[in-house]
């Protein structure tokens, strides 16, 4: 079979929130290519924690089993997280269901999860290596439905302020322009990871960057690449500043800014567009934007949504790759 949902960004695109139904009881969660665990929000949480929230409730479950002594703790990469206990449950997401798989109930989660009232949890699309459960690593909903899936694909259909979709088991090709250019995924680090060796800034020369790997996280706001990317970048785009107080480059919200193309394993070079690298304004009058691109410290580049809402991808476990071609 197969199953699709709406993914629907939340207020300037900070994360995108599809349907996902537990036990019966449907829940708006966060898909996160990212991460490999599926926690909710549950009548177990603090009320504080729990106020505005959907939370999901055991007792109105008549499927759902307690995983007695399992826990999880997870962290993000902004220094958010959670943690709690597990059960089973059905899963059903667009159609495509998975029986018993692990539901985490956290009983804490950090700040900035609680203010984020649209979110009532996420759902771990990366490699089931990196599950938090223990003492028994459970697996990601992707690894438990892929076998029932017609393919072994999921696909990530993110638009800027616009409704869009996540599939499981088929590839829509009336949703993105030409064919998918596929690149290897090294599996290693339990992300979706692949080469990414060079990038272009709007017509420019292709230029060399250190490290030269990237992961597809759908579960990142933004694009975070090699500072010598950064560099390069905002250097064509007059008035940025990296400006300390809001933790990244500025630059006037009127700018042009030049798309940036970066390699996908070796044969494609995505084009990010220019408009989505303009993410949001940090003041009231409107005048100082914040870039959609930013630094990272690491030489594994992260492309988040910024990358996404140019790009359709599917995310392939038949042969560990991933598909990229310009949003239709
Ligand atoms: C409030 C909040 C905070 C963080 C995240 C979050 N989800 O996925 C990720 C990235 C980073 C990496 O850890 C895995 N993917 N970050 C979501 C939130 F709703």
């Amino acid at each position: 079979g197969s199953g699709k949902v709406t993914a629907t960004p939340e207020q300037g695109d900070v994360e995108f929130l599809s349907p996902v139904i537990i036990g019966g009881q449907t829940m708006n969660m966060d898909f996160d290519s990212g991460s490999s665990d599926l926690w909710v929000f549950n009548t177990q949480l603090a009320a504080a924690s729990q106020a505005g929230h959907t939370n999901f409730d055991v007792a109105k479950s008549t499927t759902f089993k307690m995983l007695t002594g399992s826990t999880f703790t997870i962290s993000y990469g902004d220094g958010s997280g959670a943690a709690g206990n597990v059960g089973t449950d059905t899963v059903n997401i667009g159609g495509a269901t998975v029986t018993s798989q692990a539901i985490e109930l956290a009983t804490a989660v950090s700040a900035s999860f609680v203010q984020d009232t649209q979110s009532n949890g996420l759902v771990g699309l990366a490699f089931s290596k990196l599950n938090t459960v223990k003492p028994a690593q459970q697996k990601t909903f992707f690894d438990n439905a892929k076998d029932t899936l017609a393919m072994p694909v999921f696909t990530a259909d993110l638009r800027k302020a616009a409704v869009g979709a996540y599939e499981f088991g088929a590839i829509d090709s009336t949703k993105f322009n030409g064919s998918l250019s596929w690149a290897a995924v090294n599996t290693t680090s339990g992300f979706w990871q692949f080469s990414s060796q060079k990038f272009q800034v709007g017509t420019g020369t292709a230029m060399n960057v250190a490290g030269g790997q990237a992961i597809a996280d759908t579960g990142t706001t933004l694009m975070l690449v090699n500072a010598a990317v950064v560099n390069a970048y905002y250097s064509q785009v007059t008035g940025a500043v990296n400006n300390q107080t809001v933790g990244g480059v500025t630059f006037p919200c009127n700018s042009q800014l030049p798309d940036l193309s970066v390699d996908v394993g070796g044969n494609y070079m995505a084009v990010v567009r220019g408009d989505d690298i303009n993410f949001a304004p940090v003041d009231q009058a409107g005048t100082t934007c914040f870039g959609g691109v930013q630094a990272i410290a690491s030489n594994l580049q992260i492309y988040g949504d910024i990358m996404f809402k140019s790009q359709f991808v599917a995310f392939n476990n038949g042969n560990n790759s991933i598909g990229m071609a310009p949003h239709q």
